[in-house]
């Protein structure tokens, strides 16, 4: 599922009336989970704005290997490149510092913290049912945590995304299938946003998504509907429309960009056309125009090995809902960490149990 999310929090709105420059569409027909309580329905435009969508030790006795596992920050005890602690504070984009998270009885999330800087690539890797899309959504602001602080720019995310006021920062989050609005072309679909919450006159709009489009490898696909568009297709759609914003403004904020298994279901070769691109819109990169990517910072929860290897440096692991390893993508494969080397593996033995 895509959403796009934007966070300054511009995001979609869907409060229930008729979209402004999407003649005929009406927000009544989003699907139902993107509906906004009626409750959240009033006050400033800012307020009403809305997305589009939609460490304790481990329970288990995990014998030694655990051991060198740091409770307090989740480090093991490897030599490893980890987060660079004090130093410049000022290019944390975004931050989770204890966060826990349960679902009804189901303890999820168990004291997560880390750090996301301006620049970095990180992956976010573990076994399923680990938490991870849980933390992909608390970071974005679409969950909030049961305990714990969310930091956007140094400053603590007092909601959700829709609630906090924080500007300073986009995020935009990639679900894992497409969620595209099947009633819209790709030109609305990538320029919702921006035919929603901008000033910006429709022939510009169209203009910024086809350029948007090329950024991401597509030319021709701005009036074919989601249904004439391959699974790779839509997975670059959603991405385009993740990273258009409104280059009218006079300031841009910096965006970071949540990736949820954004190569699941794609066969080799789409998968490292998808890598390529994630990395081609990173402001190291270099997009398909030839030009340096516009995204300051992503974070990737995959399970494919191609997509570690090749879409992320740094990696955070994520068990039984703490953090229980982190180091550099290099690091990952030649880790002494039996939980590490288990999950590289692919073996069945070692201490981590389905
Ligand atoms: N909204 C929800 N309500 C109830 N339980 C939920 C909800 N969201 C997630 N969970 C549960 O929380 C746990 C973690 O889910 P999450 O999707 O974060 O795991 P994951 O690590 O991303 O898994 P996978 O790798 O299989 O996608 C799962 O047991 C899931 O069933």
């Amino acid at each position: 599922m895509f959403l796009a999310l934007k966070m300054s929090i511009s995001v979609v709105s869907t409060t229930n009336s008729t979209c402004s420059a999407l003649p005929g569409f009406h927000r009544s027909s989003l699907p139902r989970r993107f509906a906004v309580p009626m409750s959240k329905r009033s006050g400033s435009r800012r307020e009403r704005e809305r997305i589009v969508c939609a460490c304790t030790t481990p329970s288990r006795n995990l014998g030694d290997e655990l051991s060198s596992i740091d409770v307090n920050n989740s480090i093991c005890s490897e030599n490893l490149s980890v987060d660079r602690g004090d130093e410049d504070e000022a290019d944390i984009l975004i931050e989770c510092k204890d966060v826990h998270k349960s679902f009804g009885e189901k303890q999820v999330l168990r004291g997560v913290s880390f750090k996301i800087r301006h620049g970095e690539a990180v992956g976010i890797i573990g076994p399923s049912g680990t938490g991870k899309s849980t933390i992909l959504k608390i970071m974005a602001g679409l969950l909030a945590p049961d305990k714990g602080e969310v930091h956007i720019c140094g400053r603590k995310r007092r909601g959700l995304v829709d609630d906090d006021g924080i500007s300073g920062l986009r995020i935009g989050l990639v679900f894992q299938s497409a969620a595209l609005f099947d009633s819209l072309t790709v030109r609305e679909n990538v320029g919702f946003l921006l035919y929603e919450n901008s000033c910006m006159p429709k022939n510009q709009i169209a203009e910024l998504v086809t350029e948007t489009l090329a950024a991401v490898g597509l030319k021709g696909v701005d009036d074919l509907m989601p249904s004439e568009l391959s699974g790779g297709m839509k997975k670059r759609v959603a991405l385009a429309r993740s990273i258009i914003f409104d280059n009218t403004k006079e300031s841009i904020e910096p965006e970071v960009v949540l990736y949820d298994e954004p190569t699941a279901g794609l066969d080799p070769i789409a998968s490292t056309v998808v890598e390529d691109l994630i990395r081609s819109v990173h402001l190291k990169g270099e997009n398909a125009m030839g030009k340096p990517g516009n995204i300051a910072s992503y974070v990737v929860v995959t399970h494919q090995h191609s997509t570690i290897r090749r879409a992320v440096d740094r990696l955070l692991f994520l068990y039984e809902g703490k953090i229980v390893w982190q180091g550099m993508t290099h690091e990952f494969m030649s880790s002494t960490n039996l939980i590490v080397r288990q999950f590289a593996s692919g073996s069945l033995d070692g201490p981590i149990r389905y």
